[in-house]
């Protein structure tokens, strides 16, 4: 089914006042014995995952959660497919629920890949006749062609995404709700699997999901919301609630490193990722190769980042993104996107990404730049608003704003008495 991607639309998922706690069993009786002998209730504590957590996903939006470790994210994700209850509160669907979890989940070990396939079909309420008419595209599209007849007990982790990431996607979802399994696909099938979802944005799906990569996040989502130790700490424009995100993690981040006693005075503390490459430093360079701190508008500009792979790293992707002084995201650009690859790095060496005619105006911006792997997901370093950059007035007649748009203007009219045409 096509579903157009408009407002007019009810909402996808309305999250309303949603508290969700789980029992802590303090002590385990694992013998049948004990268990069948012991009267005595277990005895627990309740742990609250959620703590009144109101939202609405807007139907057809790409919605993103992101949060730490723990702060009740796939426990969200969990009560929107239906999969908990909340212990009060409500949430309410527009749309059919598909839902690619927990590994595995929805499988079941012994039946063949086609089999577990026609199984989450029925579980998802379509026919066996419509399964079977999507079954070439699911098994194309998981590349398990050769296994498809064997029990899935005997398939790889990544073999589990890829069979399941395919069913849920082939299978006509309306809603479409996706922890951070993908990650465990190869490069390959990370590409395949976003450009599906693009495809599914497109059609008007809504794509509801839980990410750790920051550029990830601001590059698909149109809504974020930020579960903070179970409660609703920002939900919005995804920018704004990632930069609200990532200064409670920096201030984190620098407290640490303080309390380490290394030097977090420099206002950079906030980096992360596995390090295999790092970016050792990002510098400017102006028309004329020189480095520069002072950008001129409108003139050539050379961002030069220089990286450190203490490791081969293959296909790794350079972004950067640019902020004014006031936290908006002016471009984040990847080479990913513009379709460069790198091949494998090792050692040291720099990328440089060039501006004919800088299109920014006048001021200070903050720049950052990562290195991740194809999908976005495995962030390698990311320091985030590192770099600063100031940029002089140029040739630019722009005046305010953020960026010269470089259009000209033209008119075709009447004054009284004459007709006039310019051009600029
Ligand atoms: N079935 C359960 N029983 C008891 N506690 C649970 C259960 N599921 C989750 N929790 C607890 O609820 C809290 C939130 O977990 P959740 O998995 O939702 O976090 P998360 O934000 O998805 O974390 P991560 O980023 O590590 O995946 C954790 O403290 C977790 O231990």
């Amino acid at each position: 089914m096509t579903q157009t991607a408009t407002s007019d639309r009810p909402p996808a998922v309305i999250v309303d006042h949603v508290t969700k706690d789980f029992k802590l069993y303090r002590e385990r009786r694992t013998s049948l014995k004990e268990r069948l002998t012991t009267r005595r209730p277990s005895r627990y504590e309740l742990y609250r995952a959620l703590n009144d957590v109101s939202l609405v996903v807007p139907a057809g939006s790409t919605y993103g959660l992101i949060g730490a470790n723990g702060s009740g994210k796939s426990t969200l994700l969990k009560l929107m497919a239906n999969i908990h209850r909340p212990t009060s509160g409500t949430i309410t669907h527009n749309g059919r629920i598909t839902a690619l979890l927990e590994l595995g989940a929805g499988f079941h070990p012994e039946l063949s890949g086609r089999d577990n396939v026609y199984l989450n079909g029925s579980i998802l309420g379509l026919s066996r006749k419509q399964v079977a008419a999507a079954m070439d595209d699911i098994i194309e599209f998981s590349g398990l062609r050769d296994f498809i007849d064997a029990p899935v007990k005997v398939y790889s982790s990544g073999m589990y995404v890829r069979l399941g990431f395919s069913v849920a996607v082939n299978l006509d979802p309306e809603i479409l709700i996706i922890d951070e399994v993908i990650a465990v696909g190869d490069e390959e099938f990370q590409r395949r699997c976003f450009d599906h979802l693009a495809k599914l944005r497109r059609r008007g799906v809504t794509i509801i999901f839980v990410s750790h990569s920051m550029p990830l996040v601001q590059t698909l989502c149109d809504r974020v919301a930020w579960i903070d130790r179970g409660v609703l700490r920002a939900e919005g424009d995804p920018s704004e609630v990632v930069d609200a995100y990532l200064a409670v993690v920096n201030a984190a981040e620098r407290e640490r490193l303080a309390a380490q006693g290394e030097a977090a005075a420099s206002g950079e503390a906030v980096r992360r990722g596995s390090r295999e490459i790092v970016v050792s430093n990002v510098s400017f360079l102006d028309g004329n190769g020189e480095p520069t701190l002072a950008a001129v508008a409108g003139e050539r500009l050379v961002v030069r980042v220089h990286y450190a792979a203490a490791q081969p790293v293959t296909a790794p992707v350079f972004g950067l993104a640019f902020h004014t002084e006031g936290g908006v995201l002016v471009s984040s650009p990847n080479t990913e996107y513009a379709g460069v690859r790198f091949g494998t790095l090792h050692g040291e060496g720099y990328v440089e990404y060039v501006l004919d005619h800088l299109p920014l105006t006048p001021g200070t911006y903050l720049v950052s730049a990562s290195i991740t792997d194809t999908s976005l997901l495995h962030v390698y370093d990311q320091r985030d608003r590192a770099f600063t950059l100031t940029v002089q007035p140029g040739h630019s007649l722009d005046r305010g704003g953020v960026v010269t748009l470089g259009g000209r203007w033209s008119v075709v009219g009447s004054t009284v008495g004459e007709r006039v045409e310019a051009m600029s």
